[in-house]
């Protein structure tokens, strides 16, 4: 590739830097996979300040020797002067002295005096060690500065060579960003110590309490390292602690994250750790400032097997292995103590049942959705939570904030209609067997029975609210989120918490709350309160992944002003949803 030099008119293009920029091409060639930094040096070297530097540091080397600095202590001087004066401050020509030493500028000026006096020009970079193997093994020396970050390198020792070698190099770190060190690499020693027999802990203790320059001595791996970088973001749907992962090859390298957490996949070649990048929490606080080098996170297939093992014991621990009856009681649904009218817990439907079973939940990709203002379809509100915690309520406040804004799906049923009724007010009334037809056609999202009668909620009634502009709010049972939580609805999904059982007493006990969907009238007893803490915690636990936001429903009124507001920020605000909603 020809060179072209960019002309300066007024600065000496220096020729030691010219002879480097006819080289590059030679390196291009040799290094298939380094156009990025070859590029970059290319421009450095074309620099115009790096030539007038270079002819700045010629001419004050020609006249080394002939120009001697009086001292090399000027910062000091400067400062006991400063402190002479600093009480005659009444005096103008005192005052103004005080004035040109307290600025950074001289002080750094200053500073640069003493350093070029001393002849402390940083960093001091050791002769390179040639010869110092009689083999004729190539010999690496790299020089990185580092400061108190990681050097954001992993290490391992090869089995057959008994070397230590680097394992990957972590994404932005200090020696990706030196593009020096490769995987594979061997480590023989670093700053001049040699590190045969150590262990690796140990060698990992030395590289992170090095800061400053460190030199490590590499024999370099010869085989060309294509490595496959990617730029996926997902949602955690596990959290997961470095800390405490016995199989984590380098605890310090790990990323800590909670579910719900959005990461920035950079590197996912390595079957067991992948490289990512904090993006921003389940609230959606990004991670503005913070230093982006890559961390370790276990890998999809990682994750898998260290869940399915932990589900292999926990079975163990719980059921010795026995043979299973084909019409056992699902465990998923809790039995209730009152009878409840609504249909979500009374059919068991072959079409649901797989939804919570056997999934193991790791990783979501995800895009950013910016509203778009004004914005004509809006994303439904999904409650999900206990029954009992108060999803209706909540749901009734929010409509009851703005009516023109949110509206209710209207559900169907299979029973008569009372007089006072009216069809597509209450319920939509249909006849069992239109019913049944539309249950085997799959059109119903939730569905059940309840003394004799048919009770459901059709896709297509959510889609006519979505449609007719409104937000579609909607509480149904969690096994519904498999029909419901797709690219079509993009619902936002908020889980009804329950406050501790304190609170809940506290609450519901002295307004004599009482379930809407329940089939008596009488209040929440303190029983039921129980269940209802205790199976909101259990929801939370397996289903967590799956909420966009959480309300904890302690104090009726905050809890509901909560909601409004964040029924209005879902209107206005960048939030990440699964790839291919956005659209
Ligand atoms: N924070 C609260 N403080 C006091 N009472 C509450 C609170 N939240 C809800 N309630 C009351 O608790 C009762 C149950 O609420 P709600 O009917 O909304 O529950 P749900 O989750 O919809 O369950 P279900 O489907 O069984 O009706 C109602 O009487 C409601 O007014």
């Amino acid at each position: 590739m020809p060179v072209n030099l960019p002309l300066f008119p007024h600065v000496k293009i220096d020729t030691d830097a010219q002879k480097l920029l006819v080289a590059l091409p030679t390196l291009e060639s040799r290094l298939p996979n380094k156009e990025p930094e070859i590029h970059y040096l290319r421009r450095f070297l074309r620099n115009r300040n790096l030539h007038l530097i270079l002819r700045i540091y010629r001419q004050f080397r020609s006249q080394q020797g002939s120009k001697k600095p009086a001292a090399n202590f000027a910062v000091s001087q400067a400062a006991d002067v400063f402190c002479e004066i600093r009480y005659r401050i009444e005096d103008p020509k005192v005052h103004e002295l005080l004035g040109i030493l307290s600025k950074p500028h001289v002080q750094a000026l200053l500073f640069c005096h003493d350093k070029i006096a001393c002849e402390d020009y940083e960093p001091k970079i050791d002769p390179v060690p040639f010869g110092s193997g009689e083999d004729e093994t190539i010999i690496k020396i790299v020089r990185l500065i580092k400061n108190n970050e990681p050097l954001g390198a992993t290490i391992y020792i090869n089995e057959h060579t008994g070397c230590v070698e680097i394992a990957r190099i972590l994404h932005g770190g200090a020696a990706h960003r030196s593009g020096l060190l490769n995987t594979g690499d061997e480590i023989h020693e670093i700053n001049g110590e040699s590190i045969k027999g150590l262990e690796p802990d140990r060698i990992v203790e030395i590289l992170s309490e090095v800061s400053g320059s460190v030199t490590l001595k590499l024999v370099p791996c010869m085989k060309t390292n294509v490595c496959r970088k990617t730029k996926l973001k997902v949602r955690c749907l596990f959290s997961f602690d470095p800390e405490t992962d016995e199989h984590i090859p380098c605890r310090e390298a790990g990323l800590k994250f909670k579910i719900g957490d959005i990461l920035e996949i950079v590197n996912d070649e390595d079957s067991t750790w992948w490289q990512a990048k904090f993006v921003a929490d389940s609230m959606g606080i990004n991670a503005a400032g913070t230093i982006s080098s890559a961390r370790l996170i276990p890998s999809k297939h990682y994750q898998e097997s260290v869940e399915i093992m932990r589900r292999v014991l926990l079975r163990e621990a719980k059921n010795p292995p026995r043979s299973i009856s084909p019409c056992r009681y699902s465990p998923k649904i809790p039995k209730q103590k009152r009878l409840r009218k609504t249909m979500y817990h009374i059919v068991q439907s072959g079409v649901f049942s797989d939804f919570d079973t056997d999934e193991i939940a790791t990783y979501e990709e995800v895009e950013l959705f910016s509203p778009k203002q004004p914005l004509k379809v809006f994303r439904p509100i999904i409650f999900i939570g206990p029954p009992g915690v108060g999803r209706n309520e909540l749901k009734r406040r929010l409509r009851a904030s703005n009516p023109n804004h949110f509206e209710e799906v209207v559900p169907y049923t299979s029973r008569e209609r009372r007089a006072h009724e009216e069809d597509g007010k209450e319920y939509n009334f249909l006849s069992r067997e239109e019913m049944e037809q539309q249950i085997i056609a799959q059109k119903f999202v939730e569905y059940g029975e309840y003394k004799g009668n048919l009770y459901g909620t059709s896709l297509e009634s959510i889609k006519a609210v979505i449609q007719r502009g409104k937000v579609c709010l909607l509480a149904p049972h969690t096994q519904a989120l498999k029909f419901i939580r797709t690219a079509e609805l993009r619902p936002f999904i908020i889980f009804i918490k329950a406050p501790n059982l304190e609170r809940m007493k506290c609450t519901r006990l002295e307004k004599h709350a009482r379930a809407t969907s329940s089939e008596t009238t009488s209040p929440l007893t303190p029983e039921e309160l129980r269940d209802i803490v205790e199976m909101s915690s259990k929801m939370e636990e397996r289903y967590s992944h799956y909420f966009d936001y959480t309300i904890v429903n302690d104090d009726l009124h905050m809890a509901a002003t909560e909601l409004i507001t964040i029924a209005g920020q879902i209107e206005k605000t960048d939030q990440w949803v699964p790839v291919g909603w956005a659209l």
